[in-house]
């Protein structure tokens, strides 16, 4: 679910002004669940462009506080996510953590990163949710560690019925700034797509896991 649609319009106008959006029909992006894709939103370039990220982190952080009060300690999901997570925290004068996707093989071994204390609540930071499972992980990771984790925000979700079943079945409350219907809307009335891309996006959008895959 996405803040509030205001939020959610400015973020895809960011977005697609820094072209954070690729696409590439012919070449498709391979996603983190194996998904092959059209687009590809890359948050990771919001922090290259220093009005973007103040903008995604006062936005995070006074809704945060909105939603779900102040928590005590923001966790981002790495690597996307700990950038933004750690503005975030520094924002709102909050420990941070940053989680693994799976625990590190040497060293101390941890999947959770930084100083977490049993008990504490947890709010956590995703730079994008895709199938949700990256977030979820993180999640499970935290819980594993003795967290309570209060929810989750992402800078942005394309609304999968997937995703949303995950966080259902987990029971994470989960908001985003910015979602798949407001960019494409955006993207269609700034001409930044073609007609022919806008088609190819919406054939895609009816079954992501299938779009691309080669029928023998
Ligand atoms: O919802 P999901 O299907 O799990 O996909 C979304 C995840 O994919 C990306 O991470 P990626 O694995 O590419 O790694 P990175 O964050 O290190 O770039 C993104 O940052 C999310 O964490
Ligand atoms: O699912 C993914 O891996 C993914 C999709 C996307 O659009 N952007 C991204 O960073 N990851």
């Amino acid at each position: 679910m996405i803040f509030n649609t205001d939020t959610a319009k400015k973020t895809a106008e960011l977005l697609l002004q820094i072209n954070a959006i690729k696409l590439n029909p012919k070449n498709p992006f391979t996603w983190a669940s194996g998904w092959k894709s059209p687009i590809y939103c890359d948050n990771r370039i919001t922090l290259s462009f220093p009005p973007i990220r103040n903008y995604l982190r006062e936005e995070f952080a006074k809704n945060i506080e909105k939603q779900f009060g102040k928590p005590d300690v923001i966790a981002g999901v790495a690597t996307g996510a700990i950038g933004i997570g750690m503005l975030v925290a520094e924002i709102m004068g909050l420990p941070f953590v940053y989680v693994r996707p799976e625990p590190k093989k040497h060293g101390r071994e941890n999947q959770v990163e930084g100083f977490l204390q049993k008990g504490q609540n947890v709010l956590v930071v995703e730079d994008l949710i895709s199938t949700g499972k990256s977030s979820l992980q993180a999640i499970e990771a935290l819980k594993a560690a003795g967290a309570n984790v209060k929810g989750m925000v992402a800078i942005f979700t394309y609304g999968f019925d997937i995703a949303e079943k995950n966080f259902k079945d987990a029971n994470i409350e989960v908001y985003t700034l910015g979602n798949y219907d407001m960019l494409l809307k955006e993207a269609v009335a700034r001409q930044y797509i073609t007609e022919d891309e806008y088609d190819t996006l919406k054939e895609w959008r009816k079954s992501p896991s299938t779009w691309g895959v080669e029928v023998e």
